[in-house]
């Protein structure tokens, strides 16, 4: 009898990040509604730190009850004033949060039934773990500008915190620089839906050409 090699069952997964405010649970969204799947690790860390979540105890121990809301949940905006103003609050946050982040992404995506898999990683450049995992990846981009006018208009927070996060994360260049598929969000909506719809006719073709 022969074993099944486990990287048989392993999807076409392509990884989609970009800086905040860039774009991309607008562009995850248009690939879902083509029908690829989606893995997305801002929303496994937001259900890892709602109330009850696998991360609280942890944090808890770590950080405090400060930083806990009266549910139990993480205080989001307590945590972030706290991680992007000390560097290593965040650095310890971060190590609560990315090997369950990591587990759980890994496992959504070998349970992923769609054509392809969309792994949705903010942080993706930054992590090599992420790239290792991935065929593909594309890098949502805008002007620093815009991401910021964005994140103002969606969120409200302060241009000051926006650049401190900022600050955390790679440089658009660096991005730029590992992208093997980059996806213009300078424009509109429409014109961004005309992308992805491009991108995902590949996408169908790569993972079909691998199986
Ligand atoms: C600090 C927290 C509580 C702030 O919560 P908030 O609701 O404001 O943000 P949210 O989680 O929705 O993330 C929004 C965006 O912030 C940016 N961001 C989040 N975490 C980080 C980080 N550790 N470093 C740099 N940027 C980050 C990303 O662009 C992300 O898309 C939260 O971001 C968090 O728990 N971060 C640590 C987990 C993490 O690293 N997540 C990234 C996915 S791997
Ligand atoms: N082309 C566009 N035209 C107008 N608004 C846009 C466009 N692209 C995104 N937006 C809006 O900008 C905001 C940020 O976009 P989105 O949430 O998709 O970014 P994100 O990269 O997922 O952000 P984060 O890193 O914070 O999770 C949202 O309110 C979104 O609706």
């Amino acid at each position: 009898m022969h074993l099944v090699k486990s990287s048989a069952r392993r999807p076409f997964v392509v990884g989609l990040t970009g800086g905040i405010g860039s774009g991309k649970s607008a562009v995850a969204n248009h690939f879902v509604a083509q029908g690829a799947s989606l893995v997305d690790t801002d929303a496994i860390a937001h259900a890892l730190t709602a109330a009850g979540g696998a991360a609280i105890p942890a944090i808890r121990d770590h950080f405090g009850m400060s930083v806990l809301a009266a549910d139990g949940s993480l205080d989001r905006a307590a945590m972030r004033s706290l991680a992007f103003s000390h560097p290593e609050a965040r650095k310890q946050l971060e190590a609560i949060l990315h090997p369950l982040i990591r587990d759980e992404s890994a496992r959504q995506c070998l349970a992923a039934q769609g054509p392809y898999v969309i792994l949705a990683v903010p942080l993706l450049v930054e992590s090599g773990t992420y790239r290792e995992r991935c065929d593909r990846v594309c890098v949502v981009d805008c002007p620093e500008a815009l991401q910021i006018e964005r994140v103002k208009a969606r969120s409200g927070l302060a241009e000051a915190q926006i650049r401190a996060i900022m600050a955390a994360q790679a440089s658009r260049a660096a991005r730029l620089a590992v992208a093997d598929d980059v996806v213009d969000n300078d424009g509109t909506l429409d014109q961004l839906r005309v992308q992805v719809e491009r991108l995902h006719r590949r996408y169908i073709d790569l993972a079909g050409k691998r199986t």
